[in-house]
């Protein structure tokens, strides 16, 4: 079993007593009393040019165990706000990552940003759930579904007003990632099979996505001059977890990043 295929099977395990216990028609109405979700492509475009910064609220990882403990998920997401984060990335998933849908409601309420449910979404259930806990953006990572899962997947996402962020690995997947109708195509640095990150890969990959559709870079950047790097190789958006988890100063780091973002040569290139 691949690492991908063990989260999966867990997600769908803890997933199953979830439906038991609150019935799709319940979520229904949960999502309904809901603001409508925010535009999250315009916030990941940006209003002048600069590349956009998502900032994840992530306690532990398969890749590395655990990062920080995060007792306010909420303070955290406000801090990353402060600093000029454009998106709040979330993660729900317990076993592996030590999320839950309570850490998403709380970042919510906290933001008025947009916010992404970072998880291994393979059900419809689960993007009722998202709406339902106020997540703007849902990811939907194409290693984990058939092609035609992911498309239906990614027109519910769109019908309930948020944004798929397609989710891909290599040339082949960015293009299903096209295929399946996503606006905003992520492309993650860290191999699902070695948990390894090459950052090479968004270069390697970017120029299957047409311009027109959002491009984040996801994965191991440390710093501003990562995010220069992502930047430089035609990122729109750089999703950024543990260096901003692990120091002390998660609003300064966030600002730090969102300078090199914004930094004049960055701007003069994607005019
Ligand atoms: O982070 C992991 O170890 C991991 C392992 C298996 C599947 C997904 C994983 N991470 C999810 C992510 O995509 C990252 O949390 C996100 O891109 C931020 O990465 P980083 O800045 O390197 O923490």
């Amino acid at each position: 079993m691949t690492v991908l295929e063990e989260i999966v099977a867990g997600v769908r395990e803890d997933l199953a007593e979830r439906e038991a216990h609150r019935p799709l028609d319940v979520l229904k109405e949960m999502a309904a009393r809901r603001d409508g979700a925010k535009n999250a492509v315009a916030a990941l475009r940006g209003e002048h040019g600069e590349v956009t910064i998502v900032s994840e609220v992530k306690r532990s990882s398969p890749s590395k165990g655990a990062l920080a403990d995060i007792a306010d998920p909420a303070g955290l997401a406000a801090e990353y706000e402060a600093g000029g984060a454009s998106v709040i990335s979330c993660l729900t998933e317990r076993r592996r990552f030590g999320g839950s849908l309570e850490d998403l409601a709380a970042v919510r309420a906290a933001v008025d940003i947009p916010v992404l449910r970072k998880d291994f979404v393979v059900t419809p259930y689960q993007v009722w759930e998202a709406r339902a806990y106020g997540a703007d953006v849902v990811l939907l990572i194409v290693a984990a579904l058939e092609q035609e899962v992911l498309t239906s997947l990614v027109e519910r996402v769109h019908s309930l007003g948020m944004t798929a962020l397609v989710e891909a690995h290599d040339r082949e997947e960015a293009r299903r990632a096209v295929d399946a109708g996503a606006r905003v195509v992520g492309i993650n640095a860290r191999n699902l099979h070695t948990l390894t990150v090459d950052r090479s890969v968004f270069a390697q990959v970017v120029d299957v996505v047409p311009s027109g559709l959002l491009k984040v870079a996801e994965s191991g950047v440390r710093g501003p001059h990562d995010v220069l790097d992502y930047a430089r190789a035609g990122a729109d958006a750089v999703l950024v977890g543990e260096a901003l988890v692990t120091q002390g100063n998660p609003r300064q780091a966030v600002a730090d990043m969102v300078a090199a973002g914004s930094h004049p040569s960055i701007r003069a290139g994607r005019k």
